[in-house]
């Protein structure tokens, strides 16, 4: 498991494009047979990547987690992007298809991820953070998730946004899941744009064609950066930052945050004349 050190947006602003990216960007989530994660120190999030081919994988522990159990002090939002899956929790299996969740609280045991066909593998994508409330695991689907349809035409902006671990769906303790999809047609997400030093997010850009990049913005508003990002690769965006972008082409994200609150709506909106 990697380990990330947060950083002060005094000393971001100084990164060149390695620097920017060794930071703030998850290129290698997804491997064949392996679970992938990094342990960053914003919000001590874990971001992680499975791709289990003919052998289940389990979720195991380590130094960097400190408990003996993954769960055992943290909870853990996992969505589905590949092939079909079974995640086993304790004595409970889970099927997920293509676009569907499963929240995992606290304290839960042991945890395996299995793909249904070896041949077109389950891709999990997978964040969990620190828990100190036990709530109740349960799996959420598209049509489960809070609905919020976004943006216009003349703002390029149109997609649909879906709340799946949310107050209004599935109680965690801090971390909050969904996933938006922008439009055929279509560019932006997030624009204008927004902060919250409340909760940090992390932004899984996903659903590409090969070629597709999206141009992830991030940094404080009079400081701004930009990633390219291709498939599969996921941002994390500190309290301080905005955190926005526009395709080339067609794409989605799941996005997740934690953080002080979990109300969805507390955000900062920047200024369109204060961007720089
Ligand atoms: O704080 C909220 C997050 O930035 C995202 O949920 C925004 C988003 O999915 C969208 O505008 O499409
Ligand atoms: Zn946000």
């Amino acid at each position: 498991m990697e380990i990330r050190q947060a950083c002060s947006p005094k000393e971001a602003k100084r990164f060149n494009t390695d620097e920017l990216r060794g930071n703030f960007l998850f290129e290698r989530l997804f491997q064949e047979g392996v679970i992938q994660m990094t342990y960053s120190h914003i919000d001590r999030t874990v971001v992680g990547g499975a791709v289990p081919l003919a052998e289940p994988l389990p979720l195991v522990s380590n130094k960097q987690i400190g408990s003996p159990g993954f769960l055992d002090r943290r909870e853990i939002g996992i969505f589905n992007i590949g092939g079909d899956a079974t995640i086993t929790a304790g004595d409970e299996d889970f099927d997920l298809t293509r676009t569907d969740c499963l929240y995992l609280p606290k304290g839960g045991a042991e945890v395996t991820f299995a793909s249904a066909d070896a041949g077109n593998p389950a891709r999990l994508y997978f964040v969990s953070t620190p828990a100190h409330q036990r709530t109740k695991a349960k799996k959420i689907t598209a049509k489960d998730a809070n609905r919020i349809d976004l943006g216009t035409q003349p703002d390029a902006n149109i997609r649909v946004l879906r709340q799946y671990i949310h107050p209004d769906v599935c109680q965690s303790c801090q971390l909050v899941m969904g996933m938006t999809m922008i439009e055929d047609g279509s560019v932006w997400n997030t624009m204008p744009c927004h902060s919250h030093d409340r909760r940090s997010e992390v932004y899984l850009y996903f659903d590409m064609a090969q070629g597709t990049r999206v141009v992830h913005l991030m940094g404080e508003p009079d400081e701004t950066r930009h990633l390219f990002v291709d498939n599969e690769q996921a941002v994390i965006s500190p309290g301080w930052s905005i955190h926005s972008g526009v395709g080339t082409g067609r794409y989605g994200f799941i996005w997740s945050m934690a953080g002080d609150n979990q109300d969805f709506d507390d955000m900062d909106f920047v200024a369109m004349g204060d961007l720089r």
